[in-house]
């Protein structure tokens, strides 16, 4: 990740090998990987009506006969969700059918294949394991190959698999039919809540996009393990698709977990922090977290759209002309440091950003 490069994770065992060890149904499973709050929680999962996670067609935003209905649609889905589903986006099929297969293909390889792209310290750039940064800390039931894949000069292709032989090439397509589509959000975004279109586009333009591929392996005691532990991101926007058609994200809402079931051919789009504090609040960073299947494995890729490293984030302007301010600046860099290294001892990143209204 932008700044991903400053700080490392701890080694900790492969996943996928460990989890073919222990797929017994009494099996014990690892201490360290045991999260008695997986199944503590009220999931819902068939959810209809209001509580249905908005579809978002970025057709509609293309003709005036449609396009007022969507802005409303799109800024409720900000506002309230933090989540949206976006349908005719326009990255083409087979963009997204050749990437999927090239990172399926590159999970099922063997073990020492993959660690060739192994993590280096200082850098989560490669194949490992995300935010690894203390020895007690519990550990998530999944491997990651991360790479950084915006601007074109700043690839560290150390990292960049040449296995499946067109990996590199998917990745990169991948990357620039998606470039367009993000911006186009952007701009939509800041129209949809009556904000000059211009204003976050001008803060994503050309910066840094990291793609994490996530592999989720199967455990037969799926509730005792946890996928991805919850949490909000702090980048500007995450598009996050499902690479297999396993289902497993959940984001919380009134204090319960909803299953997110995305519809093929659709893209997730994920509201995150960065973009909650420009927005002044207008858009919601929503807490969200990634279950296991007992039975079949789970991959996704989220691709990152990060700020300017140097860049202090703060409610943009055009966003606060109707009421006061509601959170305090800080340097994107010094926001990322402390959720890297867990500074935050527990407590929520944004919610210490929060001024007194
Ligand atoms: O795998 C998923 O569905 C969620 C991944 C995620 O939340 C992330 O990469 O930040
Ligand atoms: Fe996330």
């Amino acid at each position: 990740m932008a700044g991903a490069r400053a700080v490392g994770s701890l080694p900790v065992p492969n996943v996928q090998a460990l989890a073919e060890t222990c797929n017994g149904p009494d099996e014990p499973i690892p201490e360290r990987y045991i999260r008695t709050e997986a199944s503590s929680e009220e999931v819902i999962s068939n959810y209809q009506g209001d509580m249905t996670i908005p579809i978002i067609d970025l057709h509609k935003f293309l003709s005036p006969q449609s396009s007022e209905e969507e802005y409303v649609k799109l800024r409720s889905a900000c506002q309230y969700w933090g989540f949206f589903q976006l349908i005719n986006h326009g990255v083409p099929d087979e963009v997204i059918a050749n990437l999927k297969r090239d990172i399926v293909d590159f999970f099922i390889q063997p073990l020492d294949a993959k660690e060739e792209y192994s993590q280096l310290p200082n850098s989560l750039e490669g194949y490992g394991q995300a935010f690894v940064f203390s020895e007690d800390q519990k550990l998530d039931w999944a491997d990651m190959l991360y790479i950084q894949v915006h601007p074109s000069d700043s690839r560290d292709l150390r990292f960049w698999p040449t296995s499946p032989a067109s990996f590199r090439q998917s990745i990169d397509a991948y990357s620039s039919e998606t470039k367009s589509l993000a911006l186009c959000l952007f701009e939509f975004m800041a129209k949809a809540v009556d904000a000059e279109p211009e204003s976050l586009l001008g803060i994503f333009e050309e910066q840094p996009r990291g793609l994490r591929m996530t592999y989720y392996p199967p455990c037969r005691q799926a509730d005792k393990v946890m996928g991805i532990s919850p949490h909000t991101d702090v980048v500007g926007l995450t598009l996050l698709l499902q690479v297999n058609d396993v289902q497993g994200l959940q984001i919380k809402r009134d204090g319960k977990w909803f299953n997110v079931d995305a519809p093929n051919g659709a893209l997730i789009v994920n509201i995150g922090d960065t973009l909650e504090i420009l927005s002044n609040g207008k858009f919601k960073s929503v807490e969200h977290r990634a279950v296991i299947n007992p039975n079949k494995e789970r991959i996704s890729a989220s691709l990152f759209h990060y700020p300017c490293e140097n860049m202090v984030i703060s409610p943009l302007p055009e966003f606060v002309k109707d009421g006061k301010v509601k959170y305090r600046s800080i340097s994107y860099h010094d926001f990322m440091t402390q959720f890297f290294t867990e500074q935050l001892d527990g407590r929520n990143k944004l919610e210490i950003l929060k001024l007194e209204q």
